[in-house]
């Protein structure tokens, strides 16, 4: 019989660092000269970090959520992975992805035969989690979102600490300490530094979530899941011209709060070469490009109900038309 494959599942919120901790896992996996599988899941329609993994067996989820929306994408693309030479397979799912779905797909007959979750690694972002938390600044929606995020995961990193202070740090332990069972680890972290072992120890207890019908055939537990993010979507926008960089950065400063995360790729007036940029956590981060890309600049922006057409026509005005 084919040895199972490996799988670990990234969940967390927008921004909170599951890119960042899945390529510490390529790289450990890379260490033992191991060749890992990826899925990639995206709400936007375009995939603005591909640069990050041009060497790898990725396949791309992109328009919409696995944990519903393009569910039956993630089963084709779980069986076309099995037949493919992965040692390992890592799944991130986008930031307000019920990990519950993903985790009970692999747990499902057809999948526990072929593969083997080793752990759902969830991130939180210690920058927001008590604004996200907060009924005063945040919806029903997100909350809700982050606690199943939270309640799901076999091993919790509390990531971006650098952005918080030690008081506000022991606060948001106690309350994940209060989502989370007590046999689930919790680690801090800057751009989630961990060490390998921690990060790649099997800790999903499968049984835990199956149910044996005294017959020898292993039936699925039932969950009743909820989809608490309907209303957060992505919109894409396209910089058909360089921008200029004053004007682009003060673009985000006034971004309404219901933008949550945005990403992309812009070239600038008067300055050579691409830029990649991170908007998260209210914080953008602008990185000149080394390798040639294939990308036109444009951004993915994700948030709560956004005004699509106020947005476009911000941005192009500010951005294209004046400076
Ligand atoms: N200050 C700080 N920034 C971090 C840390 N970890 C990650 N980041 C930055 O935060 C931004 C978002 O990180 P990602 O790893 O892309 O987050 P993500 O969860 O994959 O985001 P989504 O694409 O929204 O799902 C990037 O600019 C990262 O470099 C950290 O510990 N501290």
């Amino acid at each position: 019989m084919r040895r199972k494959i490996p799988v670990y599942v990234i969940s967390g919120f927008l921004g909170s660092g599951k890119t960042t901790v899945l390529l510490r896992l390529i790289q450990e996996y890379e260490k033992m000269k191991k060749t890992p599988g990826i899925i990639l899941n995206e709400l936007g329609e375009t995939n603005m970090e591909a640069h990050y993994f041009h060497s790898h067996k990725i396949k791309e989820l992109l328009n919409g959520c696995i944990c519903c929306s393009i569910q039956d994408d993630l089963k084709e693309t779980l069986r076309h992975f099995s037949v493919l030479d992965a040692d390992v397979l890592f799944i991130e799912g986008t930031g307000v992805a019920n990990p519950n779905e993903i985790k009970d797909l692999l747990l499902s007959p057809e999948f526990l035969e072929i593969y083997d979750l080793q752990s759902v690694i969830g991130m939180a972002d210690a920058g927001n989690f008590l604004e996200y938390n907060s009924w005063l600044s945040s919806t029903s929606q997100v909350r809700k979102l982050l606690a199943e995020q939270v309640a799901c995961s076999d091993l919790l990193i509390l990531n971006k600490t650098d952005l918080v202070d030690e008081r506000k740090l022991k606060k948001i332990e106690g309350k994940i300490h209060g989502m989370l069972p007590d046999t689930v680890p919790v680690f801090r972290t800057e751009y989630a530094k961990i060490p390998a072992d921690i990060l790649l120890r099997k800790r999903h207890k499968t049984a835990a979530h199956i149910q044996n019908d005294g017959g020898g055939t292993v039936k699925q537990a039932h969950h009743h899941h909820h989809h608490h993010h309907s209303e957060i979507n992505a919109l894409k926008i396209e910089a058909r011209a360089p921008v200029n960089r004053t004007l682009f950065e003060k673009w985000f400063e006034r971004l309404p709060e219901e933008v949550l995360r945005a990403k992309g790729v812009i070239t600038f007036k008067g300055t050579p070469g691409t830029y990649e940029f991170q908007y998260a956590s209210g914080k953008l981060s602008l990185k000149r490009m080394k390798e040639p890309h294939q990308y036109n600049p444009a951004m993915i922006v994700i948030g709560e109900k956004l005004k699509h057409d106020e947005l476009l026509t911000s941005f192009h005005s500010i951005c294209l038309n004046a400076g």
